[in-house]
């Protein structure tokens, strides 16, 4: 099933560039990842909290979903980021690197309240997928696909199949327990054809949306992972037809030469509530 709230698009600020931080508040993410883990230097890390801190007190990012990626808890900062966001105006907290449900636990137990979601980026996250899933205060996956490429020793490839196996444990495991799950990031940003074509991929195989890390793959993700016009309306004319076979006592129509049941029509209405918070998210 696919969540109403649109997630084509989830764009990785680093919460230490504070033009970045400003430019974000104009830009067509659905949601934004604000950084103090990777994207974030060593050195860096305290003055980014504090800036971050600050900035989400009294920045307006509308009605885009604000996240916050942290630090795990293994390290020197991850304590003090999550203690530093509790009551903070937040959709959710990401969490790096979650190999098991007990490292949910571990940041369930220090902050109330807030929704988790978590980095699927190790080997052990992916054998540990559905129990991590499972997680009473889990609500969205996001791939990591550059840490679980480090940590295979895979290579990149246009149709990341060493990536297959990860993405579709995952996949399968958000899915089961209806959690969000967004794509990782595609690393060559000016290469707006392979971004697409990494787009078209996640979507058909299920995903919500992609993990960005600049704006300029915006609009191709936001378009990738939309329906199309075209999409709409063939949804709309199933709906249709399958109300028109109901009210002739069949159980089945017949659109375009396939067949519409039942199932299909839990898809194409799926289909016109996302295209319609897609354009309740553009006009607000
Ligand atoms: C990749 C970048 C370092 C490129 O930066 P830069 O050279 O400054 O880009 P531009 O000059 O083209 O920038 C043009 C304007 O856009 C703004 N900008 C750039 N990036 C962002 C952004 N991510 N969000 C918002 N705004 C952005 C610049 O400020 C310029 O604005 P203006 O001055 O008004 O013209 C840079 O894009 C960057 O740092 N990207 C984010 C990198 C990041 O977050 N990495 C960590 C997340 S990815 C990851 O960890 C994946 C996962 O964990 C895994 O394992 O796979
Ligand atoms: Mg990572």
């Amino acid at each position: 099933m696919t969540t109403t709230r649109p997630y084509r698009s989830a764009l990785y600020i680093p919460g230490s560039k504070e033009r970045a931080l400003e430019k974000a508040k104009t830009l067509a993410a659905d949601a934004i990842i604000f950084d103090l883990e990777d994207a974030v230097a060593p050195d860096e890390k305290a003055a980014a909290r504090a800036l971050l801190v600050e900035t989400l007190a009294t920045a307006d990012y509308g009605n885009r979903t604000r996240i916050v990626r942290v630090n795990g808890l293994d390290t020197e900062w991850g304590a003090d980021d999550i203690a530093a966001f509790k009551g903070a105006k937040i959709d959710a907290l990401l969490i790096p690197k979650v190999s098991s449900a007990k490292d949910l636990d571990a940041v369930a137990a220090l902050i109330p309240d807030v929704p988790l979601w978590a980095m699927m980026e190790t080997a052990l996250g992916m054998l540990n997928a559905a129990q991590i899933a499972a997680h009473p205060r889990l609500a969205g996956m996001v791939m990591g696909t550059n840490d679980l490429a480090k940590e295979l020793n895979s290579r990149f490839r246009a149709d990341r199949l060493p990536m297959q196996v990860g993405l579709g444990l995952c996949l399968l495991a958000a899915k089961a327990q209806g959690l969000t799950i967004v794509d990782g990031v595609y690393n060559a940003f000016k290469d707006e054809d392979g971004l697409r074509i990494e787009c078209e991929q996640g979507r058909d195989m299920g995903f919500d949306g992609k993990t960005l890390i600049h704006p300029a793959q915006l609009d191709i993700a936001n378009q990738a992972f939309a329906p199309s016009d075209a999409e709409v309306e063939t949804a709309q004319r199933q709906i249709d037809a399958f109300n028109a076979a109901k009210a002739a006592g069949q159980g089945v129509a017949v659109v375009d030469g396939k067949i519409v049941e039942n199932l299909h029509i839990v898809t194409a209405e799926a289909t016109l509530a996302k295209a319609a918070a897609i354009k309740a998210m553009s006009q607000t």
